[in-house]
């Protein structure tokens, strides 16, 4: 990894701080295996379901279906029943972007599910895409024969042996509904009733143990009508030698940790996974040139991940360095470069940690630079050094520093955002020129969807010069250009922007832009205090 790689940082992000793009906190809901208070599921049972069964219309034969969010076309099939499936979609509708498909965040959802119940902690890989229709049937149902069952798996990759681990690792976490499978939990009238596979809430292998023990109260294995003892049948298939492997509990939580982490992995043969996505230890997740509060700036902001034995802001400190754009000292000639330092967290440190890396004893601390730039000089490149009880460490980027480009800046404040179900949005951008660019477009992407989903709205539209936004004549290297667009009531009006201008035979180019949202204000903030230094080396792409 090396910044910048916006795709990168966003699924980073998702995994271990389980947040989307748009701050919400997309995994919270599992935090500690928690139920759902709608109807007492484990809300890790209903995502590991809904992603075994999307990615149960894979076809090995001719390498079609997997998991790629199919399913979301699929919920009215008998094969899909249950209100888990909707709950679970409901729970991802928001959060899926330009970085993040639909099912990668299905993928996610198990990974963060089996976590929080204390499973093992599977890899995540990711460039899942999403279909835009159903896939094939596919998904197993309690009424169906053994030898259906096996076919079925098969099907999908896996052999009768993986088969009975993939039902043992799954039928772990929550249960049958009775509204949902009422002849198989006969528990009568509105109130609804997860009958438990194996009575406890962690991914461990209870529901093993009390099957071979004699103690199950599993429904599929318990139910008087012998046509749904689906997990029965396939349990004693092999006459009960894989369950009493499983009855391990190392076996069985390395042998869910492969099974699912295949089962995730289950996708289209023309999809291309990633290698599996690591911790940035410390990550630039900031680095915006632009004028706020009529004030030329470079808000950086920098997560530091804290883990093993070390306390959070203990002696720690960050310097920035920084070199001019323009100037006497561009590019840091003389050894010039601007500096400052804080030893302070941002005050309200809100970087959530997901249950990933809350399994792994992660947590987050939060440093943001508000630098006052000049706008004359601008800046080119920074870089940092960190102190951890009093040792410095350059951060670099891996030698290239962290390269500014200032020819077209974001300016989330001259923006505006209004309407809830259809929402406008006015982006504005300054152009470091007084030309009129040869071309200066916007492409809008909104994956997101309410209800039902729908596909994904995009749009392309040419900026204009910005007749109402003003920055000032403080400003002046640079000249305003804006445009607007309306998401349709079937998003829920959370798009990011691209934006690429051609200006003075140079291409500009902002990439994953969050345009500004009714809700972002401005509150004035304090600036850092900098001053110059001198340095005895610049990052690379800076000199
Ligand atoms: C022959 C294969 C399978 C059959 C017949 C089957 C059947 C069922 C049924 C009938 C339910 C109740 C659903 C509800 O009430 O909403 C259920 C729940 C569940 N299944 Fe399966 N299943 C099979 C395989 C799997 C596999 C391979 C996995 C995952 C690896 C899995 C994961 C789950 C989970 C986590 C639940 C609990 C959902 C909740 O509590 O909301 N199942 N299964």
């Amino acid at each position: 990894y090396q910044w910048p790689n916006p795709q990168y940082e966003a699924l980073e992000r998702m995994l271990f701080e389980g947040t989307d793009n748009n701050d919400k906190a997309t995994s919270i809901l599992t935090n500690s295996c928690a139920r759902r208070v709608s109807n007492g599921s484990p809300v890790a049972a209903e995502w590991l379901r809904l992603s075994y069964h999307d990615s149960s219309t894979k076809n090995i034969t001719d390498g079609t279906g997997g998991l790629d969010a199919s399913i979301y076309y699929e919920l009215s099939r008998q094969e899909n029943i249950g209100t888990g499936m909707g709950n679970s979609m409901n729970d991802f509708s928001a959060s899926s972007n330009k970085y993040v498909s639909r099912s990668d965040l299905i993928a996610l959802g198990v990974v963060w599910g089996v976590a929080s119940c204390a499973g093992p902690v599977i890899p995540f890989r990711t460039g899942r895409t999403d279909a835009t229709v159903a896939g094939r049937f596919g998904a197993p149902q309690p009424q169906e024969i053994l030898d259906l069952a096996i076919q079925r798996f098969s099907l999908q990759g896996f052999n009768q042996t993986e088969m009975i681990g993939l039902v043992a690792c799954g039928h772990t976490l929550g249960g049958v509904n009775n509204i949902d499978f009422p002849s198989i939990v006969q528990v009568p009238g509105p109130t609804l009733f997860n009958r438990e596979f194996d009575g406890t809430d962690a991914f461990d292998n209870a529901v093993v143990l009390q099957y071979l023990n004699g103690t199950t109260k599993n429904p599929l294995v318990t139910i008087s009508n012998t046509l749904f003892q689906s997990d029965l049948r396939i349990f004693q298939s092999d006459n009960n030698a894989t369950m009493n492997l499983l009855a391990n509990p190392s076996v069985y939580s390395a042998t869910c940790g492969s099974l699912l982490e295949r089962m995730i992995n289950t996708v289209p043969s023309t999809v291309q996974l990633s290698d599996a996505i690591e911790l940035i230890p410390f990550k630039v997740t900031r680095a915006l040139l632009t004028v706020e509060n009529s004030q030329f700036v470079l808000d950086v902001v920098i997560r530091v991940a804290i883990t093993g034995e070390d306390t959070p802001a203990s002696g720690r400190a960050i310097t920035i360095f920084w070199c001019d754009a323009y100037g006497a000292n561009a590019g840091c000639a003389g050894g010039v470069a601007g500096t400052s330092t804080t030893a302070s967290p941002t005050p309200f440190n809100d970087v959530l940690v997901s249950p990933v890396g809350q399994a792994q004893g992660i947590s987050f601390v939060e440093y943001e630079f508000f630098l006052p730039i000049d706008v004359e000089k601008s800046v080119s490149n920074f870089w940092f050094e960190l102190f951890t009880d009093g040792v410095a460490a350059t951060q670099d980027n891996g030698g290239a520093g962290f390269a500014v480009q200032d020819g077209l800046i974001f300016i989330p404040q001259q923006g505006s955002a209004s309407g809830s179900s259809q929402v406008t949005f006015d982006v504005i951008v300054g152009v470091r020129s007084q030309n009129t660019p040869t071309s200066a477009t916007m492409n809008v992407f909104d994956n997101t969807f309410t209800g039902t989903p729908s596909t994904p709205f995009s749009a392309t539209v040419q900026l204009q010069p910005a007749t109402n936004a003003a920055i000032g004549p403080a400003f002046a290297p640079y000249t305003l250009y804006g445009g607007t667009f309306t998401t349709p009531s079937s998003t829920a009006g959370l798009p990011t922007v691209d934006i690429a201008v051609q200006v003075d035979g140079a291409n500009h180019t902002l990439d994953f832009i969050r345009p500004r949202s009714a809700q972002d204000t401005f509150p004035t903030h304090s600036l850092s205090s900098v001053s110059t230094t001198t340095v005895s080396s610049v990052p690379t792409s800076a000199a």
